[in-house]
């Protein structure tokens, strides 16, 4: 068994997600490890999707089947890709049953849902297809990205397994996972850290080993230095506009932290940084762009749970209750308490900037 969760509410919810993204971490990190070439397809939209985040999203929707079968889901992947490729669906269907293998998660698995059970390839897909909800403002759902920064996974570098309970358009519960994060520094030998996050009670970590203790994440008001961190990816949000707020707040030059995924909001939970910037690349010329909940649920939950304060670029707060997407909102500033509106005063004035030499 998992160590007790240090959470009062809530509590077979946080169990069973924590227990899903576990299983859904070893299997990513597997497929990390062995990716091939064809194990990978472009989605409509020409981003990426591989085995490992349908598996994944597969494996966890089949735990919160079993457990919560009245909720819906509301998943970033579907089974498009999987019903006109034979081969793609085969090993998806075979890392679902390789997840579930006995003794495959050591102790940690012992005793809990389906170990050792076998799902056929009808099960897995009407797993996938149970992602399709649309969301919205009323009842429960949870939102999943199974593999966060698919890019990030895909060069070997940081990816996130994500999971979110949104009840009435608030999120309650964030579990995050992120395997290639170092437990103490964003880069360390010891590797891989799950947080939790749950409204009103606080915010937390261990390391992904077996039975680590959980330890309150916290950030300070003002953290030194002052870091910022983005994207890796120049298409996600605008890395020039992101500098000039940086030399705003006073960021020494070259000191952001680039990584992929909601492993930022990890890293910034902990006390990493201080900043992190997701402003949509619109502002520099580029295509219009909605976020979507699975992106920011989890992590959006542990900053305001640890201390710090999210909101959009304009410094309204989040808003889960629109749908699949935050249409309500534009871009992201997420921050430590003593920093955050001075980062949204600071975008304001870098945007002016841009917008006169756009
Ligand atoms: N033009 C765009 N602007 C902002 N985010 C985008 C984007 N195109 C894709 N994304 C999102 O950026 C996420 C990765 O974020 P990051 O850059 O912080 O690693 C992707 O998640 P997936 O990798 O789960 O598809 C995807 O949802
Ligand atoms: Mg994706
Ligand atoms: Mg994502
Ligand atoms: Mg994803």
């Amino acid at each position: 068994m998992s160590s007790a969760l240090p959470i009062k509410t809530y509590t077979k919810e946080a169990e069973v997600a924590v227990q899903a993204v576990l299983r859904a971490c070893h299997v990513t990190k597997s497929v990390q490890d062995t990716l091939k070439v064809d194990d990978k397809v472009s989605k409509p939209d020409k981003s990426p999707v591989t085995i490992g985040d349908l598996a994944a999203q597969a494996l966890i929707t089949l735990h919160l089947q079993n457990a919560f079968p009245e909720d819906k889901i509301v998943g970033e992947e579907d089974t498009t890709e999987l019903r006109k490729n034979d081969g793609l669906r085969n090993k998806v269907v075979g890392l679902v049953n390789e997840g579930f293998a006995k003794g495959k998660l050591g102790k940690e698995s012992e005793g809990i849902w389906g170990e050792g059970e076998s799902f056929s390839e009808d099960s897995v897909l009407t797993a996938l297809d149970l992602g399709s909800h649309t969301g919205g403002p009323t009842g429960r759902s949870w939102t999943i990205d199974p593999i966060d920064g698919t890019l990030g996974f895909l060069r070997k570098e940081q990816y996130a397994v994500c999971l979110a309970l949104i009840v009435d358009g608030i999120v309650q519960l964030g579990v995050l996972a992120c395997p290639n994060l170092g437990t103490t520094a964003v880069t360390d030998s010891q590797t891989g850290v799950l947080f939790l996050a749950k409204k009103n009670e606080g915010g937390w970590m261990r390391s992904l080993k077996d039975d680590a203790k959980w330890e309150k994440t916290t950030i300070p008001e003002h953290p030194t230095p002052l870091r910022f961190l983005e994207s890796v990816e120049s298409g996600h949000s605008a890395h020039s506009v992101q500098a000039r707020i940086g030399e705003l707040l006073g960021v020494q030059e070259g000191t952001s932290l680039r990584m992929d995924s909601q492993a930022k909001y990890g890293a910034l939970g902990r006390g990493e940084g201080g900043c992190y910037l997701r402003i949509p690349t619109k502002y520099i010329g580029g295509k219009d762009y909605q976020e979507k909940i699975w992106d920011h649920a989890s992590g959006s939950l542990l900053i305001s749970e640890s201390g710090g304060v999210v909101s959009d670029m304009h410094g309204a707060p989040l808003d889960f209750s629109r749908g699949r997407t935050l249409s309500a909102n534009e871009g992201i500033v997420a921050a430590a308490s003593g920093v955050h509106a001075k980062a949204v005063e600071s975008v304001k004035k870098a945007i002016e900037e841009f917008g006169k030499k756009v």
